[in-house]
């Protein structure tokens, strides 16, 4: 006989948020879908493949990295790509740490170049987390920093260059492997370099996420500043909290299911 091992409280918070969020945003007239990568996401897939073939076999989705590839293909969906689907209805995806307007960090898996651009052709970008996502400033709660892919060519450079910042980063370092020896490659063949800002520099995101971007070597920064139209925080007592970017916050019983 099978038996049900239940989820731990974080596991249960990000099926919750996830849940939620599918219910709410992934509606049968929408055929392009983003699907994100990390931890949260494969509880977003089973939501929608519970919503069943006769509406899915209509549907397209895209992968933000090898990760949301396998699980879109092993869930028998159908995989599209961006090049014949640059618009995408709704892009749902995972994030680091979220601040009260919505700024993200993003790309702990290193996936955040692929994320932005799904996140950015959506014409609805939602993000699902647990409880200990939601944040007053970010970097509060995800310690490694603000994760930047950068062209390998460039990356020692660029551990210098940022140091130059009119605020520089507290410390920035060279993502390594585990499992293998030498640094993080992403799956544009890039590495990662992790700067962590003080919480002086993250109170304006924006701010780091212009001036990152234009130095030499950066291909994509993991701060999503004024994407997101919603974030769902699943939280240990079984409720979500739900975020706008209009300020906007709510709290909802998940649905028993969840
Ligand atoms: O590169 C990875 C992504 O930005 C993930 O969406 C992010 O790290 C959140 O992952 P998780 O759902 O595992 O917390």
């Amino acid at each position: 006989m099978a038996t049900t091992i239940p989820l731990t409280a974080i596991e249960g918070a990000k099926r919750l948020a996830a849940f939620t969020a599918v219910d709410r945003h992934i509606l049968s007239q929408h055929k392009v879908i983003g699907i994100g990568s990390g931890s949260t996401v494969p509880y977003v897939v089973d939501r929608i493949v519970s919503q069943g073939l006769s509406v899915n076999k209509d549907r397209v989705f895209l992968a933000t990295g090898f990760q949301s590839q396998q699980l879109i293909v092993n869930a028998g969906l159908r995989l599209g790509d961006i090049d014949q689907f640059p618009v995408l209805d709704v892009t749902i995806d995972g994030a680091d740490e979220v601040d009260p307007d919505l700024n993200c960090i993003k790309g702990g898996g290193a996936c955040h170049l692929r994320e932005k651009v799904l996140a950015e052709g959506a014409k609805t970008f939602i993000v699902v987390a647990d409880y200990r996502k939601n944040s007053q400033v970010l970097g509060a709660n995800y310690a490694p920093g603000v994760p930047i892919e950068v062209a390998p060519f460039a990356a020692t450079s660029l551990l210098r260059s940022i140091k130059t910042l009119k605020t520089p980063p507290l410390n920035a370092n060279l993502r390594m492997g585990t499992g293998k020896a030498g640094p993080v490659v992403t799956d544009n063949g890039n590495f990662v370099v992790d700067a962590v800002f003080g919480p002086e520099a993250m109170s304006d995101p924006v701010r780091v996420l212009h001036a990152v971007k234009l130095l030499t070597g950066v291909v994509e920064v993991g701060l999503f500043c004024n994407v997101a139209k919603a974030a769902y925080f699943g939280n240990q007592d079984g409720s979500v909290t739900v975020k706008l970017a209009d300020g906007q916050v709510s709290q909802i019983e998940a649905s028993s299911d969840a």
